[in-house]
């Protein structure tokens, strides 16, 4: 049978749905908008995973009263493929980040190896400040020193997870839940 996104839906378990996730990331905006008021962060969505909730929060965020200045940049290490290799930046920002509070927006925070390279490279610019607001962490203890979201919505198991943003085999990122793999068709890729 093709290893296609009906596939991967008919071997996996829902972890959470929509209304969670949107409450979730409701809930987020909350703290996100006491800490940057006053000021126009530079909202950098990390493509393509943080498309979908990069949207949702900077609507949350802008419905209590902050502006934000979108950008976006993208980098991968897992490219379409269920572990991750080394980091390539695809695309980087144009908005020049010397000085500026950065709000970087992506869909999971599992190693943190992605998000390690994004933030350091945001300092090598000069940001004033870097924060990280993850829809999902990913619950182990392998994630690099140093790394933790600021802001997350939910938690996900140690298993892969898809939808939401996130792909299986680049399919399922619109998705409105977050669903994940069983151990088994994972060892049957
Ligand atoms: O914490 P890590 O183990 O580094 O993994 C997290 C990263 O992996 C995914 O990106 P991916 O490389 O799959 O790119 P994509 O968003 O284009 O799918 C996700 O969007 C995070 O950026
Ligand atoms: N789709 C997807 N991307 C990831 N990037 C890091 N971990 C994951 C995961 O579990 N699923």
């Amino acid at each position: 049978m093709a290893r296609d996104i009906a596939w991967a839906l008919a071997n996996s378990d829902l972890i959470h749905d929509r209304d969670t996730l949107e409450s979730a990331i409701a809930r987020m905006a909350q703290p996100i908008a006491a800490d940057f008021a006053g000021s126009v962060p530079v909202f950098l969505t990390i493509m393509h995973g943080g498309l979908p909730f990069a949207g949702r929060l900077a609507m949350e965020i802008g419905a209590l009263g902050v502006d934000l200045a979108f950008d976006y940049l993208h980098a991968t290490r897992y490219r379409g493929a269920t572990s991750g290799g080394e980091l390539t930046w695809k695309h980087r920002p144009a908005t020049p980040l010397a000085g500026r509070r950065v709000l970087l927006a992506d869909d999971i925070l599992d190693e943190g190896h992605t998000l390690r390279g994004i933030v350091q490279w945001c300092r090598d610019e000069g940001a004033a400040e870097v924060r990280i607001a993850a829809l999902a962490v990913k619950k182990h203890d392998r994630c690099v020193d140093g790394v933790c979201a600021d802001y997350h919505g939910v938690e996900v198991p140690d298993r892969y997870v898809f939808g939401y943003g996130m792909d299986f085999q680049e399919q399922g990122r619109n998705l409105p839940a977050i669903y994940a793999l069983t151990d088994e068709a994972l060892r049957n890729l």
